[in-house]
């Protein structure tokens, strides 16, 4: 059984993982900024509770995406310095991977935040 000491080792790294991912990767300063504003907007127009549950799904799943994508880009990096066509294959699938999740999440924030608005 893992003891607590490495337990808390393996959640110090993880929390340096996403201090790392926000340091050093553009975009995700981009969708924490988007974050914000969403939750910001939430507050103001009072959603409802199952709309906060989505809100909060969303902005996880566009956040660990980015995450993922950011890791897979430094273990291409790491495995080939060369110009190889699936170094490019993995690098564009992962990011089309965020890009999915950055379109689904605009259409629920219409979703959810339009009826507000209007
Ligand atoms: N080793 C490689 N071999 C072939 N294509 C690559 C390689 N590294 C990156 N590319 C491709 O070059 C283009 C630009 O990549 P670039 O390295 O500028 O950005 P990235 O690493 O994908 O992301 P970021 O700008 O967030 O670091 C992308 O289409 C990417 O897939």
């Amino acid at each position: 059984m893992r003891s607590w000491k490495r337990e808390a080792k393996s959640f110090a790294y993880a929390w340096t993982g996403i201090v790392m991912a926000i340091k050093e990767e553009s975009h995700m300063k981009v969708h924490l900024f988007f974050a914000f504003i969403a939750i910001v907007t939430a507050f103001i127009v009072n959603i409802s509770k199952t709309e906060w549950l989505i809100l909060l799904v969303t902005i996880g799943m566009v956040i660990s995406l980015e995450m993922v994508n950011t890791a897979l880009e430094r273990v291409v990096d790491l495995t080939t310095q060369e110009l190889h066509p699936l170094a490019k294959a993995a690098k564009d699938i992962a990011a089309g991977a965020v890009l999915v999740g950055a379109m689904i999440s605009v259409i629920i924030g219409i979703i959810i935040f339009l009826p507000y608005i209007i």
